[in-house]
């Protein structure tokens, strides 16, 4: 089941094909260093005839009802949860995260189809009440037409579905380009919805090249839209790239999430919350958070218990029973959070647990707490995207607002108390477009997933997803 759906090959216009020039590259288990296979290596005329391809089937997908759409999909949805097992062994192999992890990223990617399957069918239009006796106004919602999509190795199956289904409800084409890390997830994705339905030309998937592929498509104008998911470096680059065709862009970049616990919650809850927003994925998701507050009095013991939990996570390789934290992507992601580590500790930090590479290969680092942490060192001001919690001590609720918000990034938060004015007024306060209350977990497909300030543009997910891909027409009668 595994190899059925392990494809070698990209997907344009219904049709598995090669690089015109049939250069591969080679994609390698980051938890054992096997080499899994190799996969072409595009570059601009094969991303430009993917274009062609969703440009040649936009219409006659844009034409069917929401109803055959929607069936479309939830036959994609049904053929991903009916290889779940298959699909989370891919994903665990060239990513790394345990197996119970990547099966849970199967369903939710899944998740995604069926939800926004049923919400196409509500993408309503509006009849507003007419600026004149004799004229009437009627909106209507359409899909934006091709969209381009970048995603990255942490949620190589998730991600593509974030955008894919919505895009596919409006009635959109698509293009895809995976992350290099990770192209099986993706791939397997395009042979799920060719055996869905899906038409040729729908869906493509690209691999290779990020400059040659990335560059058709922010300049080609038959893409209308771009959607990327990766850091803030790569999407300001994206989005310059993006204005001399005037697309829409939705941006899903990096986050730099505070963590703030008060003096009135429950302490052993919060160090629930904080293990599983800090060490899901090996700490490398953009939601994870990357800098704990903790009220001065109730610090000895937030810290204290934190380490005793995180001493106990099992680290291991992904397809092990038992493993709770996997390698990192490569020997690049171990670098940035032992440079963090480093500064910190440079800095006066405290080592309570792990803080060296794990005895289980080059790319395991041991999940890591370290206390006395300052609000200038690395690892809070920048995304460690790893295994690393740093605490830092606040006075009152104004300190820890002003502190979680002294950043430029704003996607996901997260603070612990017991007092419903304070719930209130911080969630309020915080600079960030997802907000934790008392749960370190706030991932859903219902929910509006987006940042603010230089975490993004825009919202993946629930209704408002939606409207990434369409525009509003308004049409104006005279009668
Ligand atoms: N918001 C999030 O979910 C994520 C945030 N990050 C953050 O970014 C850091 C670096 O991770 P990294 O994987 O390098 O993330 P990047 O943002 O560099 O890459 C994400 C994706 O964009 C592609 N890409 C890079 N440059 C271009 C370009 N000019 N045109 C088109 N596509 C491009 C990459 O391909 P290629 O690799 O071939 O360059 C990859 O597929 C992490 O440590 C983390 O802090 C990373 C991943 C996800
Ligand atoms: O952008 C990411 O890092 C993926 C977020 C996964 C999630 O939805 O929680």
């Amino acid at each position: 089941m595994f190899s059925l759906w392990l494809k070698h090959q990209c997907f344009i216009d219904g049709e598995w094909c090669d690089a015109d020039d049939g250069a591969t590259a080679d994609i390698v288990d980051p938890g054992n260093g096997e080499r899994i296979g190799s996969v072409p290596q595009m570059g601009t005329a094969e991303c430009q005839r993917a274009i062609g391809a969703a440009q040649t089937a936009l219409p006659a997908w844009r034409a069917r009802t929401a109803d055959e759409r929607a069936r479309i999909m939830r036959s994609f949805y049904e053929h991903m949860m009916a290889n779940q097992e298959a699909l989370a062994t891919i994903l665990s192999r060239e990513q790394g995260k345990p197996f119970l992890e990547a099966k849970g990223e199967i369903a939710y990617a899944a998740s995604f189809l069926e939800w926004f399957a049923e919400e196409g069918k509500r993408a309503y239009g509006e009849v507003v009440p007419g600026h004149a006796a004799d004229r009437r106004i009627v909106t209507l919602r359409q899909g934006v037409g091709v969209v381009a999509a970048i995603t990255p190795w942490n949620f190589p199956s998730a991600m593509v579905t974030r955008k894919l289904a919505p895009a596919l409800a409006a009635g959109c084409t698509m293009v895809l380009k995976p992350a290099p890390a990770t192209p099986y997830s993706a791939l397997a994705l395009a042979a799920l919805g060719e055996q869905a339905g899906l038409p040729p030309g729908v869906f493509n998937v690209v691999t290779g090249d990020a400059l040659a592929i990335g560059g058709e498509m922010t300049r080609n104008p038959l893409v209308r839209k771009l959607t990327f998911t990766g850091s803030t470096e790569v999407g300001r680059l994206l989005l310059r790239a993006c204005a001399d065709t005037v697309k829409k862009v939705s941006m899903e970049l990096g986050g730099n999430a505070p963590f703030l616990v008060f003096d009135d919650a429950d302490i052993d809850a919060a160090v629930e919350g904080a293990v599983v927003s800090k060490f899901r994925n090996c700490g490398q998701t953009c939601v994870c958070t990357n800098r704990f507050y903790v009220q001065d009095t109730v610090y000895d013991e937030f810290v204290a218990k934190l380490a005793q939990r995180v001493s106990t996570l099992p680290v291991g390789y992904g397809m092990d029973e038992g493993t709770m934290i996997g390698p990192l992507i490569d020997i690049a992601a171990v670098h940035k959070v032992e440079a963090h580590l480093e500064d910190a500790l440079a800095g006066g930090a405290a080592l309570l647990t792990g803080g060296k590479r794990s005895i289980r290969g080059e790319n395991y680092f041991e999940p890591t707490v370290v206390a006395n942490v300052k609000p200038d060192m690395k690892l809070a001001r920048e995304e460690t995207f790893g295994p690393l919690a740093g605490v830092i001590r606040f006075r009152d609720e104004a300190d820890a607002i002003a502190l979680a918000n002294d950043t430029e990034f704003g996607l996901a938060s997260y603070f612990y108390t017991r007092d419903i004015g304070r719930v209130w007024r911080v969630a309020e306060a915080l600079e960030a477009g997802i907000v934790g209350i008392n749960t370190g977990l706030i991932s859903t497909e219902v929910a509006p997933f987006g940042g603010v300030k230089q975490s993004g543009l825009g919202r993946e997910g629930s209704r408002h997803g939606l409207d990434d891909y369409m525009e509003i027409k308004y049409l104006c009668l005279g009668v």
